[in-house]
């Protein structure tokens, strides 16, 4: 049986800012509207009362690893335009449970991929792809300045701040990050997301900055071609296969979708997809690299294939099991979720439960 090995360095125990004690519906009108979900919790609308500001409403059951979350994300947005803001910290109970209510910005722009999906009338092009990049690049280079892994990049976790085509994209969700170097990853927890893992996570259970590289690099690819580099097929989470190949840094560049795609975008990636991560290009050398700071190519790319990444695996039985998985949400702390994004995110939060059970299977 798999134990839990991560130490932790720092004292997460109590928050180094002020919290709210008093009932968060003092000061915010909380929506039913649900913005999204995740493993940790939902992350509803809400409106301040006093200044009629919206906001983005994320709740979690109290515990040194919410407190972690917190903390961290706090002390990460601070002085970064490209991080998701903290504006206000609750610690509130329901139903005799201890919750943390972290308020942040509402990103109205909504997730960045479903974002591209919806740009039917504007072509998307390497240009843009390169702005986008620019921009976690921005937000990782903080991190990592501060010598935080953010542990968990992924396209679920990078918002815009508004439908426009100049909004600013931020880097949210802080629950995997960590200060500090190398923590052997907790073996009980799926902490990665298959597509997105790094090969040392795979191999040794070593997790640090140099995933995050890793993550930006599937990242990249995917912003520039529509689908990742690496995938399962028939169906499966992460195969063996898949796994053999993130190992092996096994990818290709198929001609018909790369072909147009620059020389400099290709070899960034091949830098950033670098198995062994201390060969694998660093912050500083992403930052510096000719395709961020050149004008990049703006010939239309084909993203067609973008919502592959969201639907070829286990739709089907993510949608079988979206009924029950939508009333448990509707159950847990007494919100109904309703709004247009309601069914799409009960079929992802089936989805995530899948892969934690798959993921938690393999660890054992
Ligand atoms: N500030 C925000 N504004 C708008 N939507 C948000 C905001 N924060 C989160 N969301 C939405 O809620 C979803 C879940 O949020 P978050 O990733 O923080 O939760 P989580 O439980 O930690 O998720 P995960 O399963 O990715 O670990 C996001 O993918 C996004 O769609």
């Amino acid at each position: 049986m798999a134990t839990n090995q991560s130490t932790t360095s720092a004292d997460y125990t109590s928050f180094p800012f002020a919290t709210n004690r008093n009932n968060i519906t003092d000061d915010y009108e909380i929506s039913p509207e649900a913005l999204g979900v995740g493993i940790n919790g939902k992350v509803l609308k809400c409106k301040h009362r006093r200044t009629g500001q919206k906001c983005a409403l994320k709740i979690i059951k109290d515990s040194i690893k919410a407190r972690q979350e917190v903390i961290l994300h706090k002390k990460a947005c601070e002085n970064c335009q490209y991080i998701v803001q903290v504006l206000d910290v609750y610690e509130n109970k329901f139903r005799s449970q201890r919750c943390i209510l972290i308020v942040m910005e509402c990103m109205e722009g909504g997730e960045l991929f479903n974002r591209i999906q919806q740009r039917n009338d504007n072509p998307y092009t390497e240009r843009d792809a390169a702005r986008y990049i620019l921009m976690i690049v921005q937000a990782v280079n903080h991190l990592h300045k501060m010598d935080i892994a953010h542990r968990d990049l992924k396209p679920e976790n990078l918002l815009l701040t508004n439908q426009s085509n100049d909004a600013i994209l931020k880097l949210g969700d802080f629950g995997f990050a960590k200060e500090g170097h190398n923590e052997p990853l907790p073996l009980t927890s799926p902490l990665f997301t298959p597509y997105y893992v790094a090969p040392e996570i795979l191999y040794h259970n070593r997790y640090d900055k140099a995933c995050d590289i890793w993550s930006m690099g599937v990242i990249m690819y995917i912003l520039l071609c529509g689908y990742p580099p690496f995938f399962s097929e028939g169906g499966h989470t992460i195969s063996s296969r898949m796994k053999n190949k993130i190992k092996t840094g096994d990818y290709q560049f198929p001609d018909a979708e790369w072909r147009n795609i620059s020389s400099e975008a290709k070899s960034t990636i091949q830098r950033m997809l670098t198995v062994d991560p201390v060969q694998r290009i660093t912050i500083d050398g992403i930052l510096t690299s000719s395709w961020l700071t050149e004008l990049t190519s703006d010939r239309a790319i084909n993203m067609n294939a973008l919502q592959d990444v969201e639907t070829r695996q286990q739709l089907e039985a993510a949608v079988a099991s979206a009924t029950d998985d939508q009333r448990r949400i509707d159950d847990d702390l007494d919100i109904e979720i309703s709004g247009p994004e309601a069914s799409r995110i009960a079929k992802r939060a089936a989805k995530r439960k899948q892969q934690m059970a798959v993921d938690n299977e393999e660890h054992q």
